[in-house]
């Protein structure tokens, strides 16, 4: 595997072979947007495509579909009108934008790793020195501060907490610290709360204001009863949805990391409040994962602890098995799809940085080369949206369990002399009646003590005056109930994927250079994720050639198995293996003589380089079932012995 990772050769190597290019760059492009290429595409379908079988199949979730284009009135209703912000500033006089809490991110980082060379300039010992001998790229930049050890550890305690400052909080440290704008050296604008979402107006009038969606969410919690019948109104049950989604992000400067057009994969698992545990919980509790609770990130530290799912939610440290077994199907999938365990953590959110909606909330955090960056957030959004969009459209977005031990109880009702309340209120008499019913048991109470004792009562019921109400029109009386239903607004669990970060980050983690050969890069892609699964390579031209050619790549291309062919005779096998591997197809048939003679082909491995040599159909076959996930290459080797390998 490569030793240091340099990304701009990696980059490089993604647009040279279009996985992804920015978009529109004929015509200059545009930040944040992006065009994925054959093997992009195709990576983030696969991607998508295990994502659906991990999650929807397995899970057996309800998929839906849902517009892009939100009513305003719908995210007014979801607080994303008035929260759904970023902090911003800018250079005073460039007028350059950055995103607040990044600007005080980026610096303070460099000043730490800038006065750690200094030191080690100083000291004659370490990376620091012998930049500062070589001088050039990376050496220890002029003016670099060393910093006290108490500074530092301010430094240090201001980023474990930097998602969890509000804008006047990042203002201070913005002048506190002295954060300018690191190309030019100019002061910057105390932060300003930025909208992310991209508005337009819906229909030629102009007249219904809408949005491009930030997240496929509120489309499902719209559709709640429809799912929930869909459901035989059966709970537990998850919704799910893959889509595109819209941030207009204040400065996307992160490639595939921070973009302004983005695909998520969205699950809404709606649970009752009172019973957050899941049927599944055993499944998952063993597995051990990385925690970064909030807990230690306040106390100023990042340092993680490894614990078991079971031991974590029995601590409470996670709020819930829900929850808890989220995180666990979570960590298997990314592990499934390729993502390096050793760079995937489990941050917990602080209090200041949970979203509006959430009460607690988990991101799995992958380090790539721009550090550790959330790919997937797991909120516990409690029943905060149904509620809202209830309440505002009065649609019902409850669920029912049937008691099997009915509640019996008295409760106080009003009743109400409809020959004398409708002419003494005329037009308002339904409003108040409402209210009225509305009003909270404490309440009657009261009112029913004013109307026995003395006769009326003036109400407060929310109206623009106070109501008179004599003994005459309304009565309050205690009454007995039987409730045999109870009704409840779910609370949901929200796991939301980003598939354009997981990709990004799968990327860093597959690709190496060859130990060998620092110019041959390689993507291990598994053979499940692959784009293209098999490179066929004719080493010769002719009719017999061009007959086993074709069987091939029609046998693998009708099975579903996406070959490539690499027939361009001019260049040499190894050649053409390494700009294969470059692409991360994980294996090439190979076309000989031996073919022609006596139907034989070879089959190498990407990684390995190992190949073994058997018959046409079993080679085919071979690929086939790895492909399908039914045998692996360990297990091809037990029964046939490799050739010497070509590398
Ligand atoms: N601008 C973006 N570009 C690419 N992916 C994104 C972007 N914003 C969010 N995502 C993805 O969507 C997922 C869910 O969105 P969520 O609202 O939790 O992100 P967020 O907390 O706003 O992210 P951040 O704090 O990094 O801006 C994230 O885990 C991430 O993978």
């Amino acid at each position: 595997m490569t030793k240091e990772f340099d990304r701009a050769v990696f980059e490089s190597t993604l647009t040279k072979r279009f996985f992804y290019v920015p978009s529109f760059s004929i015509y200059g492009g545009v930040a944040g947007l992006y065009d994925y290429g054959p093997i992009g595409s195709v990576l983030q379908q696969n991607l998508i495509n295990i994502w659906r079988k991990h999650f929807v199949i397995e899970e057996d979730m309800l998929e839906m579909d849902g517009a892009i284009i939100t009513p305003s009135e719908v995210l007014k209703t979801s607080g994303h009108v008035e929260k759904f912000t970023d902090y911003m500033c800018r250079d005073v006089k460039t007028n350059e934008v950055f995103r607040a809490d990044h600007l005080v991110e980026g610096i303070l980082e460099m000043r730490i790793e800038e006065s750690k060379l200094a030191k080690q300039a100083a000291s004659g010992e370490g990376a620091g020195a012998e930049k500062a001998k070589k001088g050039g790229k990376g050496k220890v930049p002029k003016g670099a501060v060393v910093l006290s050890e108490e500074v530092e550890k301010k430094y240090e305690e201001i980023l474990a907490q930097i998602d969890n400052f509000n804008g006047d909080q990042l203002g201070e440290i913005i002048k506190e610290y002295e954060i300018r704008n690191p190309a030019t050296n100019n002061e910057v604008t105390e932060p300003v709360a930025f909208n992310l979402m991209f508005d337009s107006s819906i229909g030629p009038t102009g007249n219904l204001k809408g949005y491009l969606r930030p997240e496929t969410a509120q489309a499902q919690f719209v559709n709640f009863q429809r799912l929930y019948e869909f459901n035989n109104k059966k709970m537990p049950f998850a919704s799910a949805m893959v889509g595109k989604s819209f941030r207009n992000e204040i400065s996307p400067r992160a490639g595939l990391l921070r973009v302004r057009e983005f695909t998520m994969a969205e699950i809404e698992h709606y649970v009752d409040p009172l019973k957050k545990d899941h049927p599944k919980y055993e499944e998952v509790k063993e597995i051990h994962l990385n925690f970064l609770p909030a807990e230690v990130q306040e106390s100023g530290s990042s340092t993680t602890v490894s614990m078991s799912i079971g031991e974590a939610v029995e601590k409470k440290i996670v709020n819930n098995q829900t929850l808890g077994y989220f995180l666990g199907r979570i960590y298997l999938f990314l592990a499934k799809i390729g993502i390096d365990e050793t760079r995937l953590r489990f941050r917990q959110h602080m209090s200041n940085e949970m979203a509006h909606y959430a009460t607690d909330c988990w991101d799995a955090e992958i380090k790539s080369s721009y550090g550790w960056v959330e790919c997937v957030g797991c909120a516990d959004r409690s029943a905060y949206d149904l509620t809202a969009h209830s309440r505002r459209t009065g649609v019902n977005l409850c669920a029912q369990e049937e008691l099997e031990i009915p509640i019996v109880y008295d409760a106080l009702v009003c009743v109400f002399n409809k020959r004398l309340f409708g002419p003494k209120f005329k037009q308002n008499a339904k409003k108040i009646q409402e209210a009225l019913e509305a009003l909270p048991q404490e309440q009657l109470a009261e009112i029913k003590k004013e109307l026995d004792s003395a006769g009326k009562c003036s109400a407060s019921l929310g109206l623009p005056e106070p109501v008179e109400i004599t003994s005459d029109l309304l009565t309050i009386e205690m009454q007995n109930f039987k409730k045999s239903v109870r009704e409840y607004t779910p609370n949901v669990i929200e796991p939301s994927f980003g598939i354009g970060r997981i990709l990004y980050s799968l990327l860093e983690h597959s690709y190496y250079t060859r130990p060998d050969d620092a110019s041959r890069t390689v993507f291990a892609f598994n053979p499940q994720i692959s784009p293209i699964k098999c490179l066929v390579l004719p080493l010769l031209t002719g009719p017999a050639f061009s007959a086993s050619l074709n069987h091939i790549t029609k046998t693998l291309r009708s099975a579903g198995v996406a070959a490539r062919i690499d027939d361009a005779s001019s260049a040499s096998i190894g050649r053409r293996y390494a700009r294969n591997d470059e692409l991360g197809i994980p294996f090439a048939i190979t076309i000989d003589q031996l073919t022609v003679s006596e139907n034989l082909v070879t089959l190498r491995e990407r990684d390995s380089c190992q190949q073994i040599r058997a018959n046409v159909d079993t080679i085919i076959n071979i690929v086939i079932d790895i492909v399908n996930g039914k045998s692996s290459w360990e297990d091809v080797l037990k029964s046939h012995p490799t050739l010497s390998s070509d590398s």
